[in-house]
């Protein structure tokens, strides 16, 4: 049985050990119509969704994004980060290609959840930095994983990526389930004076790929 899905034979199904598909939608967009498909994850409960433009299962290299979810600045304009840029810039770019997905991962701050990435934005307040907060209230730098992303890809018949992301470990985790990354397209946009130490901060001790402005740092709070 073919597991490729198409709007009309959409149907609820276990795709994997933890993850299962439920259902797809259109998703009317300012820049076009995606296909919206939802995926649950047992036993954490996490809902995934990927957002699909085009025919994506010809076995053609497909334009992607990879977002982890980021509540304050995806919905609430929050410039702190990057995030809301880079999944608005990244619809952008799929809808200006007429082909692409966007997997958005319910892996908020980094997974250590909301509310203590609030915790720990509190504490950038007072002038940590991202991975020093983080350390601060206990956790690694960084606790996500991308399991969910290698079924959820199956699932859409999408066989390689060329992934927009300036994160090294994200390519590395994709190749370690096997997932062939052909191409990385950099991902850097909205640079504003209240994410520049954030951002620096991302380079030097996460490992991102990101130009080094050479600003003065500011503090994100100000
Ligand atoms: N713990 C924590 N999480 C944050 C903070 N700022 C943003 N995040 C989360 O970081 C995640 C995004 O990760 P980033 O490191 O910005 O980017 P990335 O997805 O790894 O890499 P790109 O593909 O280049 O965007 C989202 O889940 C955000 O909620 C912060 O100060 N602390
Ligand atoms: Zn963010």
């Amino acid at each position: 049985m073919s597991t490729h899905i198409t709007p009309n034979n959409a149907a609820a199904a276990q795709i994997h050990e933890s993850l299962e598909y439920v259902t797809s939608c259109a998703l009317p967009t300012p820049w076009a119509t995606f296909q919206l498909h939802a995926f649950i994850d047992h036993p954490s409960g996490k809902e995934h969704l990927a957002l699909v433009l085009g025919d994506v299962n010809d076995g053609l290299p497909v334009l992607a994004r990879i977002h982890s979810e980021c509540l304050t600045g995806d919905a609430l304009f929050s410039q702190r980060c990057d995030c809301g840029a880079q999944l608005e810039g990244s619809l952008q770019q799929i809808a200006a290609e007429g082909r692409g997905a966007v997997l958005y991962l319910r892996q908020e701050g980094r997974g250590i959840g909301l509310l203590n990435k609030i915790r720990a934005y509190h504490i950038q307040d007072s002038g940590a930095d991202t991975v020093e907060a983080n350390q601060q209230l206990g956790f690694a730098d960084d606790l996500r994983h991308y399991g969910m992303c290698e079924p959820m890809l199956q699932y859409l018949g999408i066989k390689t990526l060329r992934l927009m992301t300036n994160n090294p470990r994200k390519m590395d985790a994709l190749k370690k389930m096997g997932v062939p990354v052909v191409e990385r397209i950099p991902l850097i946009l909205n640079r504003n004076p209240f994410n520049t130490r954030y951002l620096d901060t991302k380079a030097a001790k996460l490992g991102h790929i990101l130009p080094n402005e050479g600003l003065e740092h500011q503090d994100e709070t100000e």
